[in-house]
């Protein structure tokens, strides 16, 4: 084992001269994890801030494998770094990113907290014959965490940036993204797919009657009937625009599609929400539009979103509160 032997302050060193004393004081004042191990992998220097981060005194790990002092460690990357270090002469960096907290180090002062985040730099160096290898521990949890604020901040951006901001289902954005998906996986596997795409029946006559905030809470209130309806998890409900709605329906076949239609429209007319005297009932209403991919058929999301589109207007020529699908017969209301 080597025989200069440097732990926290006060300073042991075999070295009586002031160079080395200086140097002893700079380890232990600086702001980072300092641990020398010798060739067989043993603590030879263990500086201040270790002591303070990891709760172990310099006298209590000096000489002990370091395996033995962080047992946590083995076949960890700073292990194959260490050994890369000693036995090949190679430096290593394991940065954050990698492996984000590989001692068991917390702030200087608790010893029971969170880890501190950790950018590890294993370095070899020679004195005399003997080979040696630094590890450098920087805590990077500042750092680390505005990266986790900001990745978090970012994802809850891009999350909102799919949902409608008054009712709450996904807005036009989250339904193109979805319907592509969809689209892609139904091709891939041969799947069925069914849009519906769903327009509130003389809306204009519901704003104008009871004014547009009233007219807010209405399409909330569908939006919300209509997202409650879709029960699989693949199901997608999305506000179109305005006050047309849309559904994908992966794994459903016209005929399933159809099915739903109707429930939904019935389930929204049983909801029995007083609409303006000029619209066609007394409580507001849904036509709706249904198209289904098929590989010899309909295969895009334009041309899929076009055959729903002719459809609901066919229900609306039809006289309004039905469900019509496309490149089928018209069905009255029930
Ligand atoms: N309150 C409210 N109204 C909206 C919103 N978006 C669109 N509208 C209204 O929805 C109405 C849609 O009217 P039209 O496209 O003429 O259709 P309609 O009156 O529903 O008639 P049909 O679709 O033919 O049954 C317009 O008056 C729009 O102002 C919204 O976010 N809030």
């Amino acid at each position: 084992m080597i025989d200069s032997f440097l732990i926290e302050l006060p300073v042991i060193t075999t070295a009586p001269d002031p160079a080395a004393s200086f140097s002893s004081h700079a380890v232990n004042l600086v702001n980072c994890g300092i641990i020398v191990l010798d060739a067989d992998g043993r603590i030879v220097l263990w500086n201040r801030w270790m002591v303070t981060r990891s709760g172990r005194s310099a006298a209590r790990v000096g000489g002990q494998l370091l395996l033995d002092v962080f047992p946590e460690l083995r076949g960890s990357r700073v292990d194959s770094a260490v050994l890369a270090a000693l036995i090949d002469g190679i430096s290593t960096n394991v940065p954050q990113s990698q492996s984000r907290a590989p001692f068991p180090l917390r702030e200087a002062g608790s010893l029971d907290g969170e880890r501190i985040d950790q950018a590890v730099s294993i370095t070899p160096f020679t004195d005399g014959k003997a080979r040696l290898c630094m590890i450098e521990i920087r805590d990077v949890s500042g750092a680390a965490g505005r990266e986790r604020q900001l990745l978090e901040h970012a994802e809850s951006l891009r999350a909102r940036s799919y949902v409608d901001g008054l009712t709450g289902i996904a807005n036009r954005r989250g339904f193109d993204v979805a319907l592509e998906r969809e689209l892609r996986r139904a091709q891939r596997h041969g799947g069925a797919l069914a849009l519906l795409l769903m327009d509130i029946d003389s809306f204009k006559a519901y704003n104008d009657h009871f004014g547009h905030q009233q007219g807010d809470r209405c399409l909330t209130t569908v939006a919300q009937a209509l997202s409650g309806m879709l029960k699989r998890p693949a199901d997608v409900a999305a506000r179109y625009g305005g006050e047309e709605f849309a559904a994908i329906l992966p794994d459903t076949s016209p005929e399933q599609a159809r099915h739903h239609a109707n429930a939904i429209r019935a389930h929204v007319a049983a909801l029995a929400l007083a609409h303006a005297p000029a619209a066609i009932r007394e409580y507001v209403t849904l036509s709706i539009g249904v198209a289904s991919f098929s590989p010899g058929g309909l295969q895009d999301a334009p041309a899929l979103i076009e055959a729903a589109d002719q459809a609901l207007y066919a229900a609306k020529r039809g006289g309004r509160d039905r469900v019509v699908v496309h490149g089928a017969a018209a069905l009255p209301a029930t």
